[in-house]
């Protein structure tokens, strides 16, 4: 039964190696905890959607802050946003250096500036401005990232295919021991007791980007839309595609024309796969507490906090509860 608040979080659609879907699992419920704390101790929705974001991107199992991908050059350019779905006043950054949370930072965009997106040195600028330390960049580097990059530095990779498929091509499937794979944006959306709405998204983009390479994650309606009247989706994916669909107002004008939030996040993936080939997932609520977590990709961790329980997956059709109160879980 839908009741508020509600707060999904997703940890990244792609596949995600069995090795790491312990960590990966654990990391979103440990930020649905958190999200959902805030909004019980009468916290904003978008108080709560930037407190799950900023732990996930402290978290170094996902491709957020620290943990992220590395560019091509093997530097760490990260994107973030946030939208609130009271004033649709929404706050982003692009291909930000040195910044531990972007989301915090994609925040400060949007209550501090009249604009709604800040990028690269112009972005750092304003950290700086804003008190926002900056860290070295190597605290932002894990060797997993490191080993993905220098794999995909050879001229036949495919660090898209890896990041979605984890190297699988018709000649040659998936090896599930494999260590490449884990796409693992992250990011949230809550409906808090007021019935306001809010997303955030943060990531490190795509493996072995391009320098200055902008994903859906620092565009508004595309990696994030928050609108009280009709609900908020945070996706993750080949950004992109996500890009050239508006993945995230796509779902949202399913959802005006009628749809649930199951399948307006449904039928927004599927054409996004037929139109334009792309993989995905998405977190999606409306303002009644419906909720759903979807995606067409293998993978992707989801955790889901409403009422006592604590909902959550990782692979297509599995849906586990537990008390919210239970800290361990399976
Ligand atoms: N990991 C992701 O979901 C990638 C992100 N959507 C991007 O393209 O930047």
């Amino acid at each position: 039964m839908p009741s508020l608040p509600v707060l999904v979080v997703h940890g990244g659609a792609g596949h995600i190696p069995k090795d790491r879907a312990q960590i990966s699992c654990a990391g979103v419920r440990e930020a649905a905890r958190v999200g959902y704390a805030c909004l019980q101790a009468g916290g904003s929705a978008m108080d709560a959607v930037t407190e799950a974001v900023t732990n996930l991107e402290n978290n170094p199992a996902y491709n957020a802050g620290r943990g992220s991908v590395l560019t091509q050059h093997g530097t760490v350019e990260m994107d973030a946003i946030v939208m609130d779905g009271r004033t649709l006043a929404s706050g982003a950054v692009s291909a930000v250096r040195r910044i531990a949370n972007p989301v915090q930072l994609a925040r400060l965009v949007m209550e501090k500036t009249s604009h709604l997106c800040l990028t690269a040195e112009g972005a750092s600028h304003f950290a700086r401005a804003m008190g926002v330390p900056e860290v070295p960049e190597e605290s932002l580097i894990t060797e997993y990232a490191r080993m993905r990059w220098r794999k995909n530095l050879d001229p036949d990779a495919n660090p898209v295919q890896c990041m979605m498929m984890g190297g699988e091509t018709p000649s040659a499937p998936v090896d599930t021991h494999d260590t490449e794979g884990k796409i693992g944006t992250v990011g949230a959306v809550a409906v808090d007791a007021q019935g306001n709405i809010a997303c955030a998204t943060s990531t490190g983009g795509m493996l072995n980007k391009m320098e200055g390479r902008v994903g859906d994650t620092a565009c508004i309606g595309c990696g994030a839309y928050a609108d009280n009247h009709v609900g908020a989706v945070s996706p993750t994916g080949h950004g992109e595609a996500i890009m050239k669909v508006t993945l995230s107002r796509l779902i949202l004008f399913y959802m005006e024309q009628g749809k649930s939030a199951q399948e307006a996040a449904d039928q927004g993936l599927a054409y996004m796969k037929d139109r334009v080939q792309g993989l995905g997932g998405v977190v999606v609520v409306d303002p009644r507490g419906d909720w759903a977590a979807r995606f067409t990709s293998a993978q992707m961790a989801w955790a889901a906090a409403q009422g006592d329980q604590l909902h959550y997956g990782l692979y297509v059709g599995e849906h586990f509860t537990q008390p919210i109160t239970d800290p361990k879980g399976p």
